[in-house]
């Protein structure tokens, strides 16, 4: 076996079903004082829940998180953490909230409570985004990772089945994408195999019952696993082409993830036998692609950029905005063969 340097960032994980009562301790531990808690309007009755535990130390509710983490919402959500003197904040939701959680830390350096309740992963990440004159910009700063994460799976019993299945399959994506980084490990593709076998088994199940503590659990610590395998590597072709499609074109960020991954897996995959074989013991499969594809489908998930209201004529934009500034890839994509990967991923296999 060839050497690797393995980097572990700190982190520290309150996990199990019920933790959202230990939200108080732990904003005890990051010696907090006064916390913003942020959240989007659709989960307002949460953050009430979270602010009534916190008592005292809750200087406030934000309730205007937003997809891709607009500069303006940060704008507007850094003015309240002036006016009530927030010296943290605690980001109950999903990787919305938890960007704009996220985007705070980078500009006033605010440490980060995150209270995941999707499966998206951001929570592991030192990787923040925003969104401008639709472009999204994203970047890492060890600022902006999360002090601390309560996983309580109790609070994703109320997540709806489609947000359920495409949050779980950004999240493999972050897996799929380790697996074939240049900074890869052996540590990471055992995180890897194990929260993609996670997911892959636990989010039929909470599609079918969303009310299956224990698939809602597993689906959890997949997410856990396939975050801090994105928080620990650099992606490539995949969430290159979906930063591009939601920047560009303001795509719900998940549903697009699930369409282009067994497209870029696919075109990927040949040039990357080891994360191949990887993926196949952990979807119990010989054909990669066309699982995360049966996956899919299983879960509800939108197939085809079409079916998001892509308009044909944007695909050029797309491709040109991709190859101006390329992610790491084991399979450098041409002109060509990007088009083809956007074509097949607009019309789907239908
Ligand atoms: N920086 C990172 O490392 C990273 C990683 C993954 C995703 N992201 C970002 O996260 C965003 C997408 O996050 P997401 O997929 O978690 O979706 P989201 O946070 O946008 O949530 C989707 C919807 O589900 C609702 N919701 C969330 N949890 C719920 C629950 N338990 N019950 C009922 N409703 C619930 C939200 O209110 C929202 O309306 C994108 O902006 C993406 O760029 C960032
Ligand atoms: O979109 C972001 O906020 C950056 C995070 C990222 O790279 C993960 C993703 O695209 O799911």
């Amino acid at each position: 076996m060839s050497g690797f340097v393995h980097e572990a960032l700190p982190m520290r994980v309150v996990f199990g079903t019920g933790s959202l009562g230990r939200v108080v301790e732990e904003v005890e531990h990051l010696a907090m004082a006064r916390v913003l808690v942020l959240v989007t309007p659709e989960q307002r009755g949460l953050a009430e829940q979270v602010a009534g535990l916190l008592g005292d130390r809750a200087a406030g509710i934000f309730d205007q998180a937003r997809m891709h983490v607009p500069v303006a919402t940060v704008d507007k959500a850094a003015e309240v953490v002036d006016a009530v003197g927030a010296d943290g904040c605690v980001a109950v939701g999903g990787g919305s909230t938890i960007g704009l959680g996220k985007a705070l830390a980078l500009r006033h350096g605010l440490p980060v409570l995150a209270v995941p309740t999707t499966y998206a992963g951001s929570e592991m990440t030192p990787i923040w985004g925003l969104t401008e004159d639709g472009r999204k910009q994203t970047g890492r700063d060890r600022r902006v990772l999360p002090r601390s994460v309560v996983y309580d799976p109790e609070l994703t019993l109320t997540l709806p089945p489609v947000v359920s299945g495409t949050s779980g399959l950004n999240a493999i994506a972050h897996a799929v994408e380790a697996l074939y980084a240049p900074d890869g490990t052996p540590i990471i593709a055992a995180m890897a195999e194990q929260g993609v076998r996670d997911l892959a088994a636990a989010l039929p199940v909470v599609v079918a019952d969303p009310t299956d503590a224990d698939a809602r659990a597993r689906a959890l610590q997949g997410a856990w696993l396939c975050g801090a395998c994105l928080g620990a590597t650099t992606m490539g072709l995949h969430h290159k082409l979906c930063h591009v499609l939601g920047g560009m074109l303001d795509l719900p960020h998940a549903e697009t993830h699930a369409i282009v991954l067994p497209h870029v897996a696919a075109y990927n995959l040949t040039a990357a036998p080891e994360a191949d074989a990887v993926l196949r013991r952990a979807l119990d499969t010989s054909d990669v692609p066309g699982a995360l594809s049966e996956l899919g489908a299983r879960v509800g998930a939108p197939d085809a950029l079409v079916a998001l209201g892509v308009d044909h004529a944007d695909l050029a934009r797309v491709a040109d905005e991709v190859l101006a500034a390329p992610y790491s890839n084991p399979r450098p994509p041409t002109r060509a063969e990007l088009g083809a990967i956007l074509e097949a991923a607009w019309r789907g296999p239908r």
